[in-house]
């Protein structure tokens, strides 16, 4: 569909151009191949040279083969579609942008990478204001063969009204191509006014509220990779942080980063943020809402300091057959002198266990020595008697349990007597929610709980604090390593007509990384004190206040891209307002954008999916549509037909429209087995049931799977059951997933305005 039919809208983009553009294509792919012989070369060299030597020859080795492989990968990652766009400029320079920079061995630039200053007019400039260029071209890829170009000429006397798209044909072409159930880059075609928020600044929090397909998501991937490609020096080793919604929704979105070029991202969805933890959805909306307030902090922070207890009454001690009498009193005066060391509960305990040790031992040491008269002679082993007596362990132990996380909130809710000693504020009916079996799996609920008890806990081990210097020291060591394999350097890595220049940081990441994990990555998600540069969080309206809180710790400087769209909010801890779900953590420090364009929901749907929500009391931003579409939403009535029975009548139709496209079943949970298990009677392994089955081309799925992604068709069943109490959340997000196609299937009366 792509033909080259789209360059005849433009006067001047000849059969010659399309010729003169596929060769210089070829030439840029021909770089591209070079480049990614000598890095095969080079990592073959680096991998013969002899292990033997040093610990610095092996790490410096090691460094280069890390650096070779990852640049490989970018290489490979880039192929498709390498070259999008090309300037022509007021002083007649011909610039092509792509998603790398392209060099020549003496350095002359063949290619400019998107992210680079030089690039950004070509996503900004329009006819009012040229900003230097005459022309702007998109070149239309397929893999790695131009297959049409299409011209924006910015003339001032072409102008028509109101801002035009950018690259028009290019745009639709995109817009209407089949959907694979991974989400594309756009950065061909991105629009103005996504590229503002791409290439704002880096500090401060930005929020990007836009309505249902106006490119949220793809606004934040592209961000994030500028932003790594902009402040190399600042995120580079810090890393940037992208959270999701669900597991599906990162599957949905994971090749994104890689097309562009982009390794350094740490993708995680908020069920995967405490290191150790994959925790499931939270069932229960009453008990997500709970779990979700900001006063839970208070009961994590009850519930630690419940578990530093002074007992009732004095505590008779046996110490190899002399008894010792711990006394309340005593107990609480080194609690709080414990306490006044500010450390966390598992740091604080060895300070009390050290307070009352030297008490016992003075104690027992009086004992003795009024006893046995002056016999001094076992005195030495006093202090080791009361260190290994059973009834001082299991003493102490009750008054200060050394504790994990995971057992604190285990136990917090499944016991209900330190659920209330921990929670006063909560009514019983309350707690009764709370309450579960110690052996149920962690919900994402949980995690922020948990993540809250790690801070207030400390590490277990008291060799904590130990680790992190042995892993500052091995820092400085790869550094050192790295400095002086940089003064060795041979020439040829100086540029090889890659764009990027390396420093000593950046080889020691490599370096740490080769000894420990595969990534930095994965290195950053593996430990919970890991202070992220920037983070980007997609679906930023179900985040609950405790998610929040946890995520401001991961990155205390409080550097963030927020995108979301309030009015799709179906978590039961969700926000209703920025300012309400912001104001606890950023206060009024965060800047508010907005998009304004729908680009994947043809109008007739998107309409009725406003009229439905303003039907039902709710605002919503109601973006503007960038296409008609072929169909309006198709509404079938089924009376007293069941559900599955006129589903499983509507499909051949819908994948006839559909022509190959992916269509997707939305209905309430309890509907979901029903209807797969109906359609796997007539399309067989054809049917995806849920998250993680988006490579089949029917997809069963609830409206919380479908949140994010998008489909050529959707068939809703039983669309009343999808309106919450209150909130259009779920019903909203189910209609505007379609690319092409909406039907409703309704035994009842349906909600008001779906019908204009
Ligand atoms: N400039 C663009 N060029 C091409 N395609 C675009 C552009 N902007 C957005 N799209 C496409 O529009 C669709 C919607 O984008 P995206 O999923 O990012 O929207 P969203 O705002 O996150 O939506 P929602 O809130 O409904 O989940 C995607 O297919 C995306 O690729």
């Amino acid at each position: 569909m792509l033909e080259a039919e789209s360059t005849h809208h433009h006067p001047g983009t000849s059969h010659e151009e399309l010729e003169h553009e596929r060769e210089y294509v070829a030439g840029l792919y021909a770089r591209l191949d070079e480049l990614r012989e000598d890095k095969v070369r080079q990592l073959a060299e680096v991998r013969r040279t002899a292990s033997a030597g040093s610990h610095q020859n092996r790490s410096e080795r090691d460094a280069f083969a890390t650096l070779y492989e990852d640049r490989l990968a970018q290489l490979n990652a880039v192929d498709d579609r390498l070259a999008f766009g090309r300037l022509d400029l007021d002083d007649g320079e011909q610039r092509y942008i792509g998603r790398i920079g392209l060099s020549t061995d003496d350095l002359r630039q063949l290619m400019v990478d998107w992210r680079a200053p030089e690039a950004g007019t070509f996503y900004q400039a329009t006819a009012f204001e040229r900003q230097g260029v005459r022309r702007r071209r998109h070149l239309i890829l397929q893999r790695r063969e131009v297959k049409a170009i299409e011209d924006d000429v910015l003339d001032p006397s072409m102008l028509t009204e109101g801002e035009a798209l950018q690259g028009e044909g290019a745009l639709l072409a995109a817009l209407n191509s089949k959907r694979t159930g991974r989400m594309s880059d756009i950065v061909g075609t991105i629009q103005a006014e996504q590229d503002r928020i791409i290439r704002s600044p880096l500090a401060g929090a930005l929020v990007v509220q836009g309505g249902p397909g106006t490119g949220k998501t793809a606004v934040a991937l592209h961000r994030a990779a500028y932003l790594l490609y902009t402040h190399r020096d600042r995120l580079r080793s810090a890393g940037v942080l992208l959270v999701g919604p669900s597991s599906s929704f990162m599957t949905y979105i994971e090749r994104v980063l890689p097309s562009l070029g982009e390794t350094g991202v740490v993708m995680a969805s908020v069920g995967r943020l405490m290191p150790g933890i994959n925790a499931i959805p939270e069932q229960d909306p009453r008990v997500a809402e709970l779990k979700g307030r900001l006063s839970m902090a208070e009961v994590i922070g009850r519930a630690v300091a419940n578990r530093q207890r002074v007992p009732a009454q004095d505590r008779v001690l046996d110490i190899e057959g002399q008894k010792l009498t711990l006394s309340p009193k005593q107990v609480r005066r080194a609690r709080d002198k414990a306490r006044a060391t500010g450390k966390p509960h598992n740091e604080a305990r060895l300070t009390f266990v050290k307070i009352l040790l030297r008490e016992l031992t003075e104690q027992l040491t009086e004992q003795v020595e009024s006893g046995s008269l002056g016999n001094t002679a076992d005195r030495s082993y006093l202090a080791e008697d009361v260190r290994s007596s059973r009834d001082v362990r299991v003493a102490l132990n009750l008054a200060w349990m050394p504790m994990t996380p995971e057992k604190l909130v285990r136990e917090l809710f499944a016991k209900p007597a330190l659920l209330e000693a921990a929670a006063p504020g909560l009514r019983e009916a309350e707690r009764a929610l709370l309450a579960r079996d110690p052996e149920s799996p962690w919900t994402e609920a949980d995690v922020p709980l948990l993540d809250e008890a790690a801070e207030l806990l400390g590490d277990l081990d008291a060799s904590g604090g130990r680790d992190g210097a042995a892993r500052e020291a091995d820092r400085r060591r790869d550094l050192a390593n790295a400095e002086r394999a940089l003064e060795n350097m041979h020439q040829s890595l100086a540029d090889s007509g890659v764009d990027g220049v390396l420093s000593a940081d950046d080889l020691a990441d490599h370096n740490a990384v080769q000894d420990d994990y595969a990534t930095t990555a994965e290195r950053a998600l593996l430990d919970r004190s890991w202070a992220f540069g920037h983070v980007v969080v997609d679906e930023a309206q179900e985040l609950s206040a405790m998610q929040w809180r946890l995520l401001l710790r991961r990155c205390p400087l409080k550097s963030f891209t927020i995108v979301g769209d309030i009015a799709q909010t179906s978590a039961a801890a969700g926000a209703s307002s920025w300012q309400q779900a912001l104001a606890p953590h950023f206060g009024d420090r965060w800047q508010l954008e907005e998009l304004t364009v729908n680009y994947r929901t043809p109008a007739q749907i998107a309409e009725a999916a406003v009229r439905m929500a303003n039907a039902a009391g709710q605002v919503v931003s109601a973006p503007k549509a960038v296409r008609d579409g072929r169909w309006a939403p198709i509404i079938d009535r089924i009376g007293g037909v069941q559900p599955q029975t006129a589903l499983v009548k509507a499909i051949p139709e819908e994948l006839a429209a559909l022509d190959g496209g992916l269509l997707a079943v939305i209905a309430a949970p309890h509907r979901l087995g029903e209807l797969s298990s109906a359609l796997r009677k007539m399309y067989g392994r054809r049917v995806g049931h849920g998250a993680g089955s988006l490579e089949q081309d029917i997809v069963v799925l609830d409206p919380r799977d479908a949140k994010g992604l998008e489909f050529d068709g959707v068939v809703i069943v039983e669309p009343t059951e999808l309106l919450g109490s209150g909130r259009v959340g779920d019903l909203y997000v189910s209609m505007t997933r379609p690319t092409q196609r909406l039907r409703l299937i309704s035994s009842t009366e349906l909600p008001e305005g779906i019908e204009a």
